[in-house]
């Protein structure tokens, strides 16, 4: 195993970091492994930027420290450079040189190498973000996506250590974000770097991180790949985040629903479950209601499209449940519920 595959390609070790007297990082705590991609996910205002200006070395820290490959940039005692941190740097809005091409804004950072060598990075790169041929243009001349990988190729020209994006697809029309995700985790991929991305954007997120910092208030509530952090959240707060929950308090439910729950959540106080796992079976008023199904009445309904997001009234209080025949309800009737309980997850 190579050294690189042993250690972390960085280490944030609880650090704290406050605004004059407010503090807005309360030790956050977490490790990326080379060619690794990170989100860092949450509200406004819960800390995503600063953590990134304390990576950047832009921000000094209280407490905690920070490494790259196993060195320390950032602790109350020290703080290295910003410019000597090996960092590549990907923004909103590409800030490229309008004067210069394509190639010159690629090598913009390498002029103190050799020209053959140069040559020959300008040719791995632009091979890497697939621009072979688009060498001579200027940035008015592509589109918001070619320009967007010309400034990770400027980015990594200098094989930086991490990558820090900072909602680099917020500018990038909806209807080729998704394709430009996929070419950029792929280009980072390749080149093997550790990243850590700003986003407001679950769907985003999903696209193209491996894992997902979730913030709140400054605080890391939890670290995990998407599917984790959707399926079994470790907070509700993180439930709540990842998309639209139903809340149960467990005591309040009818027995015979009740001993339909995963046994390790027989001793939680409240559960929840996702809108998908609500079967919903009409029926007229009156009808006698299968056990194990729980009556309600539809409140509202709403077309997204694959699906209608149906509000129900129920005897444990609003629920939200997706249907795909939502076209043949009406508000006001009353439907009859099957919730897959063994979904649920402890809040
Ligand atoms: N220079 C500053 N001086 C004082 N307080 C600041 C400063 N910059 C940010 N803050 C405060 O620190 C907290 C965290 O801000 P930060 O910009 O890191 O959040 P964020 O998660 O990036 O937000 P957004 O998603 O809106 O960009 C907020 O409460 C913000 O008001």
């Amino acid at each position: 195993m190579s050294e690189n595959q042993q250690h972390p390609a960085l280490q944030v070790n609880k650090i704290h970091v406050s605004y004059g007297r407010q503090p807005v990082l309360k030790g956050i705590d977490f490790c990326l492994e080379q060619g690794e991609i990170l989100c860092l996910l949450g509200p406004s205002g819960c800390g995503k930027t600063t953590i990134l200006k304390s990576l950047a070395g832009l921000i000094s820290l209280d407490s905690g420290d920070i490494k790259i490959k196993q060195q320390v940039v950032s602790s109350a005692s020290k703080q290295v450079a910003a410019e000597k941190r090996n960092l590549g740097m990907l923004f909103q809005d590409y800030a490229l040189f309008p004067h210069l091409t394509v190639a010159d804004n690629i090598t913009y950072g390498l002029s103190k190498v050799a020209k053959a060598d140069k040559t020959k990075r300008l040719h791995e790169l632009l091979e890497l973000v697939q621009l072979y041929g688009q060498e001579s243009k200027y940035p008015h001349q592509l589109s918001g996506g070619q320009q967007q990988r010309v400034a990770l190729a400027r980015s990594l020209a200098y094989h930086p250590d991490l990558l820090l994006l900072d909602e680099p697809f917020s500018n990038i029309d909806n209807k080729v974000k998704f394709e430009l995700i996929e070419q950029v985790r792929d280009i980072i991929k390749k080149a093997n770097v550790a990243a850590i991305f700003v986003s407001h954007s679950k769907e985003e997120a999903y696209a193209f991180a491996d894992k997902v910092a979730i913030l709140n208030q400054g605080v890391l509530e939890q670290v995990d790949a998407p599917e984790v952090l959707y399926h079994a959240p470790k907070s509700e707060f993180v439930a709540a985040f990842m998309g639209a929950i139903n809340k149960v308090t467990i005591a309040n439910l009818a027995p015979q629903q009740r001993h339909n729950l995963k046994e390790e959540l027989h001793c939680a106080e409240r559960v929840g479950f996702r809108p998908e796992h609500i079967g919903v079976v009409t029926s007229d008023a009156g009808d006698p209601v299968a056990e194990n199904q729980i009556s309600a009445i539809l409140s509202s309904k709403r077309f997204v499209g694959s699906y209608y997001q149906l509000k129900l009234d129920t005897p444990y209080g609003a629920w939200l449940a997706n249907y795909a025949n939502g076209a043949d309800l009406q508000v006001g009737q009353s439907v009859n519920l099957q919730v897959d309980w063994h979904q649920a997850i402890a809040l």
